[in-house]
């Protein structure tokens, strides 16, 4: 009884989507209980469980998944590994574990690099992970013309040969999506030919290829068949409290689990966490995804005809870029406006997921409109802890 009271509490009771004012067929939706998520636009990451996600930790198997012996975990990587068409699949606690122990699992002998679009998260936020876990110099890769590496960008770019002074390309990076925007599969494949051409190994960093899957329709093992490994996260778009599963051959599944532990990332009763996500992938997989794409495109649309915004790149998935240069925006004032409005924002970067609600995208409309008209009387410091997302303040490469 007490336990589900706090289940009432604590969660957001999702009704089916409502049709809000102006948003038809919404991917917002109407919460009984506000989670904090509901006006959180910094990130994706921010949703809360829902209560069929905590019911199912209820009925978790608790084997110890050091030892192997989760029917929870087991079942779960399996079936992640299954969509993605690869044999074998670890449970992993964060997406950044995901990427760093894939990464270090290609690489055996430095001196030797990783190529990586310029903005990648491997490269920019996990904390110089590839310096320090894997020893590697990284390529960081402009694109020339698209929003995306190609592989004419990365042909231009790969360290070969033996030559004493570098360190030489073992692994190409890439992300998908990046930004929110999408990389197209035929791209993929030319960039897959070119690995392959060079014996390099090919990771993805994929922890919102649910949202390319959903956006596009093509199957996440279509994109499956062109990487050696691939990292996908269940803690974004798709609304997990936890988790990541790393997909690829069982020998080098078997070395990234090594490095898993290495790093203390060997789980006890992951169960718990594994029945949750498993019911997030269910619940969100791909129809919530496709509506979120939806809302954000929609809200895009009305933030360019209604305030005349423009973005830094285009929306294609959840996220929206704003160009607060462009609109004289200090980051700061939309940060400041956006919090006595009662959101949370985080800069150029506006995160659309499952859980905001209706309400929350009103007052980011107002704490834009507030922003606008404050303009440059006045310049605000970013908060402390803001999260500014830099790089991607920059993303429109260099034409
Ligand atoms: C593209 C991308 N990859 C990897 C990660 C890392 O995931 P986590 O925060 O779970 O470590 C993130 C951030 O959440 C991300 O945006
Ligand atoms: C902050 C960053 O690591 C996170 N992946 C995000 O996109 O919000």
């Amino acid at each position: 009884m007490l336990f589900g009271l706090f289940l009432r509490s604590s969660v957001n009771t999702l009704l089916p989507f409502a049709t809000a004012r102006g948003f038809s067929r919404s991917a917002y939706t109407m919460t009984q209980s506000i989670s904090m998520a509901a006006t959180d636009f910094k990130s994706d990451t921010v949703t809360t469980p829902t209560e069929s996600m905590l019911k199912a930790m209820l009925t978790a198997t608790h084997g110890d998944d050091v030892y192997k012996e989760d029917k929870t975990t087991n079942d779960f990587q399996e079936r992640v590994a299954k969509m993605a068409g690869k044999p074998a699949g670890l449970f992993v606690v964060s997406g950044t574990m995901g990427n760093q122990i894939c990464l270090r699992a290609h690489l055996h002998q430095p001196p030797y690099s990783i190529l990586c679009d310029y903005r990648g998260h491997v490269y920019t936020h996990e904390a110089a992970g590839l310096a320090m876990l894997s020893q590697a110099m990284v390529t960081p890769v402009h694109p020339k013309k698209t929003t995306y590496i190609t592989a004419e960008d990365i042909q231009a770019n790969l360290i070969l040969g033996n030559d004493i002074h570098t360190a030489p390309t073992r692994v190409i990076s890439l992300e998908n999506t990046l930004g929110g925007t999408i990389m197209p599969i035929e791209e993929i494949a030319k960039i897959s030919a070119l690995a392959k051409r060079h014996n390099l190994k090919l990771h993805l960093d994929g922890a919102r290829l649910w949202n390319a899957s959903a956006e596009t329709g093509i199957p996440i093992s279509e994109y499956g068949k062109y990487f050696d490994s691939m990292s996908l996260c269940l803690s974004k778009g798709i609304g997990a409290p936890v988790g990541t599963v790393i997909v690829g051959e069982p020998d080098f599944i078997q070395t990234a689990n090594w490095f898993r532990k290495q790093v203390g990332g060997g789980i006890r009763q992951a169960g718990l966490l594994a029945a949750a996500a498993d019911v997030a992938l269910t619940e969100i997989f791909p129809e919530k995804l496709k509506l979120t794409h939806e809302t954000t495109k929609k809200l895009a649309k009305e933030l360019n005809e209604e305030l005349g915004l423009t973005f830094q790149i285009p929306v294609e998935t959840n996220f929206i870029f704003l160009d607060l240069e462009k609109a004289g925006i200090d980051p700061g004032v939309f940060i400041e406006e956006g919090a006595k409005l009662g959101i949370t924002v985080a800069g150029a970067r506006v995160a659309i997921h499952h859980q905001i609600s209706v309400d929350a995208i009103e007052k980011l409309k107002q704490a834009l409109r507030n922003a606008i008209r404050i303009g440059k009387e006045k310049l605000v410091d970013k908060p402390e802890g803001s999260l500014t997302y830099g790089v991607y303040d920059k993303i429109a490469p260099d034409h």
